[in-house]
């Protein structure tokens, strides 16, 4: 793993912005692995701004998100659809069919599940996976305990996971209980990981991350076997390191 430790959230967001372009402009047809929650907004920030300066085009990116809420309709303000366009897709000009997120609401989840490893396997994987830190150790919604085989499943959320959500809700009922993430297994399949860490608050999730043993008790642990994994955290997520 390599590990570039950054001042802070700024230096993070640019240094992240930085490299996700360099990979873009590296391939034909880049596919790229995103994420939501807070930690990515001030890297889609700047990958925006570089699209408005002429620096960066989209046109020829395809992008697989890693999670979707269930029972959250595309327009509801809280799905990862609606974040995802109003953060990055609504800026940019990506093709509104590259842009893929598991679909919440559908009759059939497990087609669902089905249906979104194909588009990924036919897309012929994911070149860069942009990832955040659970303080609980989740990479995409795959909470403590996931088998590390697993694929696409539609996934119960953690007590602690839902309430760390719950800022973004009226109230923590609001939360579903639900979600549909890619699996471990399809994470690991991405040809190269990009990790972001910033804050005090995931100082010890980071800690453990490096330092700790790899079990599926703690999901990300098992980037340390993943053999292109770049860690881009901040001097306060690496405190304790
Ligand atoms: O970036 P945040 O908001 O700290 O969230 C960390 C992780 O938790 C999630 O928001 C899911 O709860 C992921 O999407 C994210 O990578």
């Amino acid at each position: 793993m390599e590990i570039i430790k950054v001042k802070d959230y700024q230096q993070m967001s640019e240094k992240a912005c930085q490299l996700l372009k360099d990979k873009i402009q590296e391939r034909e047809q880049p596919v790229i692995g995103l994420a939501t929650g807070s930690t990515p907004e001030g890297l889609y920030q700047c990958l925006i701004e570089k699209y408005k300066r002429n620096e960066l085009s989209f046109k020829d990116v395809v992008t697989f998100n890693l999670d979707e809420y269930v029972g959250l309709e595309k327009d509801d303000p809280n799905s990862y659809a609606y974040y995802m366009n109003e953060k990055l897709f609504k800026h940019i000009d990506i093709s509104k069919e590259h842009a893929h997120l598991p679909g919440g609401v559908t009759t059939d989840l497990e087609i669902e599940c089905q249906d979104y490893e194909k588009l990924i396997r036919d897309a012929k994987h994911v070149d860069v996976q942009l990832l955040g830190l659970g303080v609980n150790g989740h990479i995409g919604f795959n909470e403590p305990g996931t088998a590390f085989t697993s694929r696409t499943h539609v996934v119960n959320l953690d007590e602690t996971t839902r309430q760390a959500n719950a800022r973004f809700f009226n109230s923590i009922d609001e939360v579903p209980t639900k979600a549909i993430t890619m699996g471990i297994d399809t994470i690991m399949e991405s040809k190269e990981i990009l990790l972001l860490v910033s804050g005090e608050s995931k100082s010890e999730a980071v800690a453990r991350l490096l330092q700790g043993k790899v079990s599926e008790d703690f999901p990300a642990s098992i980037l340390q076997e993943h053999n292109r994994v770049t860690i881009l955290a901040d001097e306060a997520a690496l405190s304790k390191v």
